[in-house]
């Protein structure tokens, strides 16, 4: 039976040509399982962006192939499988919430009114807590709050995969947490695929199921690791001595290594 969830085989990705082409990710292997959370850790450089917008279709890889629920990727695109969640949120600031939560379905839909829709927004704003902001304009709104229009954005286009690219890099570490929280909340509610970039070891323990490691130069999988802790994870699962012995193991993981 073909594998149900997203697949890569053997990607590569090279910018540039000739002398000046560097190889940024090479024979990479993945399989995510449907409705999991995944994340993708690694320092910074290693890839982790690249690889994201190739799982998604954003980007092309110069070798290999990636497939979703058994199509090539450009099929779940056409099939508007995949929402994401980028870094920066990017609201229009003349637009509420709600507004800004409505649009990429608006788009998706080539509608701009409908029950759907709609429903949809309203749903999304209210799995991220933010029925009661939903007429605030963008500057009205905190770092934290205007992420979770961004997530309520891609959430309000249903998709079956959540593409999420360090969403919270910018947060400060009380409101991350809380976002995390929020998030693990959203994801346990849905059972989207979620594939989460992050370069936080706490943030990828809290919130996966299974982590891949990269590693950098060229970017690959060092290592996939499954995360066997109880759900629903609450804020207390951090000072557990499972938690702290994985993220003990991915600093050394991720450990820059002497060079000889
Ligand atoms: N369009 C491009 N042209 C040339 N090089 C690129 C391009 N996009 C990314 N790169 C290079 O590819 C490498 C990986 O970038 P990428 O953004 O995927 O890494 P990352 O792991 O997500 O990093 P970060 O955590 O800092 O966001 C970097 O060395 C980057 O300079």
């Amino acid at each position: 039976m073909e594998f149900e969830g997203i697949k890569a085989e053997g990607v590569e990705k090279r910018y540039g040509s000739g002398a000046s082409a560097v190889t940024v990710l090479e024979g990479l292997d993945l399989e995510i399982q449907p409705h999991s959370f995944v994340s993708l850790l690694g320092p910074s450089g290693c890839g982790k962006s690249t690889l994201l917008k190739i799982l998604g279709g954003i980007e092309s890889a110069s070798a290999g192939d990636v497939t979703v629920n058994g199509v090539p990727v450009g099929e779940a695109v056409r099939r508007r499988q995949f929402g994401l969640v980028p870094q920066k949120a990017a609201l229009l600031p003349w637009k509420t919430a709600l507004e800004n939560a409505r649009m990429l379905r608006q788009i998706a839909t080539r509608r701009k009114r409908g029950a759907d829709i709609e429903e949809a927004a309203a749903k999304a704003l209210e799995m991220v807590g933010l029925t009661e902001a939903a007429h605030k304009l963008p500057h009205e709104l905190s770092g934290g709050m205007a992420q979770r229009v961004s997530i309520a954005r891609a959430l309000a286009l249903d998709p079956q995969i959540l593409l999420m690219d360090e969403p919270f890099g910018a947060l400060d570490a009380i409101t991350r947490d809380e976002m995390n929280l929020r998030l693990a909340d959203v994801w346990a509610e849905t059972r989207k695929t979620v594939v989460f970039v992050t370069h936080s070891i706490p943030e990828a323990v809290f919130l996966s199921d299974v982590i891949h490691v990269m590693g950098t130069k060229p970017g690959r999988i060092v290592e996939t690791l499954e995360i066997d802790l109880p759900r629903p994870r609450t804020l207390e699962v951090f000072d557990t001595p499972t938690f702290q012995e994985y993220a003990a193991h991915l600093r050394h993981q991720l450990e820059p290594k002497a060079v000889a």
